[in-house]
C-alpha cells in the first residue's frame, strides 16, 4: 500500500462548540491545515443559523459535518433533513433510536452528497445509564442493535464510541463511514464523557473519522494541539 502523504489532513472531525461565530471561525481555521473535517454541532448552529456553515467552511472548503441529531416523527425529520440539505454538509446525524421509518426519512429527504450517520448510544452514557433507560446489559448489545437497523435503513454512517468500533465494523461490514467521539489522547480527562479511547486505538480498531472537541479547542493553540494528534495517528499507522 502507498504511505499517505505526510500532510494528509487526519481523519478527524474537530467538534465547533463554541460560544460565538468568531471563535468558531478561528478555532476552523486554525485546525484545517490538519484535520480533515470540522463539526458544527447544537450550540452554534441554534445560535447563528445556516450562517454557520459558510463561516466555518471558510476559504478552505474544508468538510463540514453538521451534527443536530434529529429525532423525532419520519415527517418532521424529512422536513429538517431537506431544509438544511441545501447547505451541503457532508454529514448530517440523526438519532437511531428514531427508528427505521424516521433514518430512512432522512436519507430520502437529504442531498444525496449529505451522508446521514445515525448516532447508535451516546458516548456519555454509561451502562449503569444505559440500565436506568431500559437498555440493560453491555453498550455493545445496543451499539450492535442500532447499527445494524440504521443501516438496513439506508444511513451511510454511525457514531459509536470507539470501544464499540470493531464490533459494529464486524456487524456492519466495510463500506459503512464509522465515525467515533468519546476519544481523549491518553492522559486527558474523560470530562462527560463515559465510552472513551485514545485516537490511536480508535483508528486501530477501524474508525473512518474521530470526533475531538475539548482536547483540541480547549488548548491555548488549538492549530498545534490539532497537528500533535494527527501526527501521532501517522506515526502510528
Ligand atoms: O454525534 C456526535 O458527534 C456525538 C455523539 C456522541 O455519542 N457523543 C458525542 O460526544 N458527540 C459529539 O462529539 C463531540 C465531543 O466533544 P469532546 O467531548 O469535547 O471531544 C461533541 O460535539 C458531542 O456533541
Amino acid at each position: 500500500m502507498t504511505p499517505a502523504p505526510l500532510l494528509t489532513p487526519a481523519p478527524i472531525a474537530v467538534a465547533l462548540d463554541a460560544p460565538d461565530l468568531e471563535t468558531a471561525a478561528r478555532w476552523a481555521a486554525l485546525v484545517t491545515p490538519h484535520v480533515s473535517t470540522v463539526k458544527v454541532g447544537l450550540e452554534l448552529y441554534l445560535r447563528y443559523g445556516p450562517d454557520v456553515i459558510a463561516s466555518v467552511r471558510g476559504a478552505s472548503g474544508v468538510q463540514v459535518f453538521l451534527d443536530l441529531k434529529l429525532h423525532d416523527i419520519p415527517n418532521t425529520v424529512a422536513g429538517a433533513s431537506r431544509a438544511v440539505s441545501r447547505l451541503r454538509p457532508a454529514i448530517l446525524t440523526v438519532h437511531a433510536a428514531g427508528g427505521p421509518a424516521m433514518i430512512r426519512a432522512a436519507v430520502e429527504a437529504a442531498d444525496p452528497q449529505t451522508e446521514i450517520a445515525a448516532v447508535t448510544i451516546l458516548t456519555s452514557l454509561s451502562e449503569a445509564d444505559l440500565a436506568r433507560i431500559g437498555l440493560e446489559g453491555p453498550a455493545d448489545d445496543a451499539v450492535r442493535r442500532l447499527a445494524a437497523l440504521s443501516v438496513e435503513s439506508g444511513a451511510k454512517g454511525l457514531v459509536c464510541s470507539p470501544n464499540e468500533v470493531s464490533a459494529v465494523r464486524a456487524e456492519v461490514g466495510e463500506g459503512i463511514t464509522l465515525i467515533t467521539p468519546g476519544v481523549r489522547p491518553t492522559g486527558v480527562d474523560a470530562q462527560d464523557q463515559a465510552r472513551v479511547a485514545t485516537p490511536e486505538r480508535a483508528l486501530a480498531d477501524g474508525a473512518d473519522l474521530l470526533v475531538i472537541g475539548r482536547p483540541i479547542t480547549a488548548s491555548p493553540d488549538p492549530g498545534a494541539a490539532a497537528a500533535a494528534i494527527a501526527s501521532s495517528l501517522r506515526r502510528a499507522s
